[in-house]
């Protein structure tokens, strides 16, 4: 079973509009209103290509209640330890570019805190788990460490996709996968990335840290999947971009369903690719068609 954590769930609500002025007061066209949060979007797109998942974390108030009803919806697994306060809203402006503004996040007891990792700990060698996004400011920077040394020890394996910080003491666990973008790779490095080339030099020192496979991706510019000794490049599909938002997410979710599926490595990470820009391609997330229609297209070189 592939399990997603996501600490610091949200409702994302996005509101589209021709042109965005910066003190000023603004109108919305059109608004939407999603759960959000990147474990909860894995576990979403996870359901679009048709794999199982459970998505773990924390969900409070009013935001918390619309975050599980909309999965119980969509019928998505999901186990979430009550908070006090309500989860966080996160405000995404679709205008001329993307604007995003993101909630703190509620605060987290210790109880709460050790409940989450006691479920942590049931999980077992056929189990995945995804660490996704940002940790609530209450919690220690360290939880993502206990979270995947608890796996670790359970031999679950890890999937990590978030900020530096976060991601630096997981990797001598050596997690399955992690997926920096071009400019989260740069920051780990202290170096800007401005071609495919920086890409795949530092996507390969990244892989000598531990992790088994790296894919780096690289938005409008495709993605890189570093796995063994073979580094695969992704090239991307035509299509109108609509909203980045949960682009990586989809990228992570496409790939760990190929596999689940028993696809080759490098149609895992085509389908990850395709899932990643019929994310970018949608308000929200991909649907199964967009994401099989761009599947054909994509094509897969090794370099
Ligand atoms: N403008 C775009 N056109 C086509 N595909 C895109 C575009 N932006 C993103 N993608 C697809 O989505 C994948 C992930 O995008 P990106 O590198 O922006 O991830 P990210 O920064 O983690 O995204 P986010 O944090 O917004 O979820 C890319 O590898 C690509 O396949
Ligand atoms: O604040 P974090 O946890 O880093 O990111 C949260 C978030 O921006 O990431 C997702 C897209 O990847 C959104 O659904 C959500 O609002």
């Amino acid at each position: 079973m592939i399990y997603t954590l996501t600490l610091n769930p949200s409702v994302d609500y996005i509101m589209e509009l021709d042109q965005f002025t910066k003190g000023g007061l603004n109108r919305s066209a059109k608004e939407n209103a999603l759960p959000g949060g990147k474990g909860i979007n894995v576990s979403r797109v996870l359901h679009v290509l048709d794999v199982k998942s459970t998505a773990l974390g924390f969900a409070g108030g009013f935001t918390g209640e619309f975050i599980k009803q909309f999965l119980k919806d969509e019928q998505i697994e999901a186990e979430f330890v009550e908070v006090d306060e309500i989860s966080r809203i996160n405000v995404k402006v679709k205008a001329e570019d993307e604007t995003e503004i993101n909630g703190n996040g509620p605060s987290i007891t210790k109880e709460q805190l050790n409940r989450l990792l006691s479920r942590i700990s049931t999980l077992s060698k056929d189990d995945t788990l995804v660490l996704a996004g940002s940790i609530p400011a209450s919690v220690a920077e360290s939880f993502y460490q206990e979270a995947a040394s608890l796996c670790g020890k359970r031999e679950a394996r890890i999937v990590i996709d978030a900020e530096k910080k976060l991601i630096a003491p997981v990797l001598s666990l050596k997690p399955f996968l992690i997926k920096p973008n071009h400019h989260e790779l740069g920051e780990m490095f202290g170096v800007e990335i401005n071609s495919v080339e920086d890409a795949v030099f530092y996507g390969k020192k990244l892989k000598e840290k531990g992790p088994e496979n790296v894919i780096v991706s690289m938005a409008e510019k495709g993605a890189l999947l570093l796995s063994g000794k073979d580094v695969y490049q992704a090239s991307v599909p035509d299509g109108e971009l609509k909203s980045s938002v949960g682009a990586g997410d989809s990228t992570v979710a496409g790939f760990l369903a190929g596999l689940s599926k028993g696809y080759s490595m490098e149609d895992s990470f085509r389908l990850g690719t395709a899932a990643g820009s019929a994310t970018a391609f949608s308000i929200g997330l991909c649907d199964a068609n967009k994401v099989n229609d761009l599947y054909k297209q994509i094509e897969i070189s090794k370099r």
